[in-house]
């Protein structure tokens, strides 16, 4: 049974990426940057909805240009963005319809995850006993520095550090139980596995590609355009000799 659903945040202003507009629906390799992700999750095995959030003024251009267009075959609703990303998957969070077991969180901004990673990383949470949630990361490839200013204090085990990415997916209930805990506190975090971790939650990280990046400042597109269209160009070639792997 599908008992997945996906909450999207398409909500921030993009104010690194320095477009007026934001960044979202801006053209990445033919599709706006927010279509990719909301494709990845379409294609997912188990996600049977997609709550999308952002702005109230904005959701009648998002579904007119990067929803509609694509005949997307899960339902899509949406839900009001608020002031930080924490307040708008706090929103996306409370719009998940009655019924679903699991919630999987995602930054539009990150438009390289496939269906793939993301059904990988709902099974490693459903096969585990015990576990309250995942996060798709990578362990860290680089030396890790502690700074005070530009001043090196330590340099850590790197055996012992990961990046996160996202999606970060787990139990719903849980989830609203960390967002209101974390809304009662005044606890805010930069990812939403952090307000399940303060609650004692466990939370695994599973490994996902390195290329799952984020789109934050304009030169992030050069690398995500090149990488779609590599998809797309592998995806082509698979036709005519069915040795490459398809598209995602
Ligand atoms: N109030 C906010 C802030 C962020 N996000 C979403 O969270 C994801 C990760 O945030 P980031 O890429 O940092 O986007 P912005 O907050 O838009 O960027 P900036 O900090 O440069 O303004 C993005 O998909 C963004 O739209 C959101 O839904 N609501
Ligand atoms: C959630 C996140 O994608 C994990 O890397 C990230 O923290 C969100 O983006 P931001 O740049 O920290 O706002």
């Amino acid at each position: 049974m599908s008992s997945v659903c996906a909450v999207v945040v398409a909500g921030g202003c993009g104010a690194r990426f320095g477009n007026p507009g934001g960044k979202q629906l801006v053209n990445v390799a033919g599709r706006p940057l927010m279509t990719w992700s909301i494709r990845a999750f379409d294609r997912s095995a188990f996600v049977s909805h997609i709550v999308v959030v952002c702005p109230a003024e904005k959701m009648d251009e998002m579904r007119r240009q990067a929803i509609d267009p694509y005949n997307f075959a899960t339902p899509i609703t949406f839900a009001e963005a608020g002031k930080t990303r924490q307040d708008s998957t706090r929103s996306g969070v409370e719009a998940v319809p009655a019924g679903y077991e699991y919630v999987a969180i995602h930054d539009a901004a990150r438009p390289l995850i496939t269906a793939e990673v993301i059904d990988r990383a709902i099974c490693s949470l459903r096969c585990e006993s015990g576990v309250d949630g995942v996060v798709c990361g990578q362990a860290a490839i680089d030396t890790l520095k502690v700074v005070d200013g530009n001043r090196i204090v330590e340099t850590p085990p790197r055996s012992r550090y990961w990046a996160a990415q996202t999606p970060q997916i787990f139990a719903l209930e849980t989830m609203r139980r960390a967002h209101a805990a974390a809304l009662a506190d005044g606890f805010v975090g930069t990812d939403d596995s952090s307000l399940v971790e303060r609650m004692g939650g466990r939370v695994l990280c599973v490994d996902s590609p390195r290329d799952n990046l984020k789109v934050t400042v304009p030169e992030d597109l050069r690398p995500v355009t090149a990488i779609l269209l590599g998809r797309m160009s592998d995806a082509d070639a698979m036709q005519n000799t069915g040795i490459l792997t398809p598209l995602p």
